[in-house]
């Protein structure tokens, strides 16, 4: 083997008494300046839940913070490396490729943030994937425009290149409408909570009801190499700019308001309290999506067909790129037994089991130099590559294969 790794992760698999009556099983320990986070906690001698305490040094107390997003599965080990002293890299034992690598987010900007909100510790999980994602598309505009019409269009011509992005509603289903589909129907006092426990990317109260996007309805598109589309209302177009999510905006808008009307009219979804409602609403949207600097693009639909066309043209879908069909990001495939340690902006995993060790490639390299998103979302942009100790070294970690 070459020259050893410059910094040696503490392995897990060990017991660390005094940190809490759960820490029973097996925890992985990382220190970062003043504070040591305890990852894991045992359930019994097969599985591991992974929970999160902070150790303060200064103090001499133990805490258990605010754990923000969905945390990983239960695994039946955890490998533990910082990043940047913002985040810690966790490498799970027994999991599936898509759900081995993870981020625990301690200090980063969206952590600073909700350490200010809520006043004490904040952790936030972030799910780590292979490889970038093509940016999202959001679409804005009153009710009643078209929004729906010509997303269905583009999800009808593109089925492999668009997933839509499903949002919570407290609203009530109309006729043709379905839970999971359209939206995910649910309760007010659910999904408030959910939104305090961070699963949402945003939300808003739109037209007396309470909508958002919860970040698994984009990641879930986006884990399956799609471009998510995004139907949301101005107020949750903003709250998309100020996050960690790039995407794409465009505000579509109607001939003229008695057009807008005509059309909610036909389509007879709404009692006319609603819609009366709806089209005092549309002029306070109408203006902001002209003014608010939010959108890139704005788009007149007025002839269905020419602004479909439209629509196409500035998502580039109008040339021979159009046809390319897109596959799944893959995950990393990694046998239960092996060890993590970290060497500049490299992270590897030696997955040097006895019968591994015959196999030509028992290394495994996540280059971490170009990371993308993060919490409330995935971390985007590992490289995943796999070297040969015996014959690359570690000298020859900067090869791909
Ligand atoms: N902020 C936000 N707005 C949403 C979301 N989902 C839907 N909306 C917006 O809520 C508004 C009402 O939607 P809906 O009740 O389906 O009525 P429609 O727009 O008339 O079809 C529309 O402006 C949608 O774009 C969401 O997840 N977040
Ligand atoms: N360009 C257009 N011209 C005429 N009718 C349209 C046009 N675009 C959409 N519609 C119709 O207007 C109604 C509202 O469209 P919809 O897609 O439900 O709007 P939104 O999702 O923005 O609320 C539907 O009955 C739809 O068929």
């Amino acid at each position: 083997m070459g020259e050893a790794p410059a910094f040696v992760v503490d392995n897990l698999l060990q017991n660390q008494d005094g940190f809490g009556s759960k820490s029973k099983g097996c925890n992985t320990t990382t220190t970062i300046g003043d504070k040591t986070y305890v990852i894991g906690g045992g359930n019994d001698e097969s599985t591991l839940s992974v929970e999160v305490q902070i150790f303060d040094k200064t103090t001499g107390n133990c805490v258990t913070p605010i754990v923000l997003g969905t945390k990983p599965n239960t695994c039946k080990g955890l490998s533990a490396v910082s990043l940047n002293d913002d985040r810690i890299l966790i490498v799970k034992k027994g999991s599936t490729p898509d759900d081995c690598i993870w981020f625990l987010e301690v200090d980063t900007r969206f952590v600073r943030e909700q350490k200010k909100i809520q006043g004490t510790d904040v952790v936030a999980w972030s799910k780590g994937a292979r490889g970038y994602a093509e940016k999202p598309v959001v679409i804005s505009g009153p009710s009643g425009v078209g929004k729906g019409t010509l997303i269905s269009m583009l999800m009808k011509e593109f089925p492999s290149m668009f997933g839509f992005s499903v949002s919570h509603t407290t609203r009530a289903p109309r006729c043709m409408e379905k839970d999971g589909v359209h939206y995910h129907f649910t309760e007010r006092s659910i999904m408030e909570k959910e939104i305090k426990d961070g699963k949402f990317l945003e939300y808003a109260s739109v037209h007396g009801n309470l909508y958002g996007t919860s970040i698994e309805a984009v990641e879930v598109v986006t884990d399956a190499g799609k471009r998510c589309i995004l139907d949301i209302d101005v107020q949750g177009a903003r709250s998309v700019k100020a996050s960690s999510l790039e995407a794409i905006f465009i505000f579509i808008c109607p001939p003229s308001m008695e057009e807008l009307e005509k059309r909610l009219r036909s389509r007879g979804t709404e009692t006319e309290e609603q819609i009366l409602k709806r089209l005092r609403n549309a002029k306070t949207e109408m203006e902001q999506g002209h003014s608010s600097g939010i959108f890139d693009h704005i788009l007149y639909n007025d002839n269905l067909d020419e602004c479909y066309e439209s629509l196409k043209k500035l998502l580039g879908l109008d040339g021979a790129a159009a046809a390319t069909q897109r596959s799944a990001p893959q995950g990393i495939d990694l046998p239960t037994d092996h060890s993590v340690s970290k060497m500049d902006n490299k992270v590897i995993i030696n997955c040097g089991t006895p019968e591994l060790k015959k196999a030509s490639k028992n290394l495994i390299v996540l280059d971490v130099s170009s990371l993308k998103g993060g919490a409330p979302g995935r971390t985007r942009g590992l490289d995943v590559y796999a070297i040969d100790s015996f014959s690359d070294g570690l000298n020859g970690i900067n090869q791909t294969s």
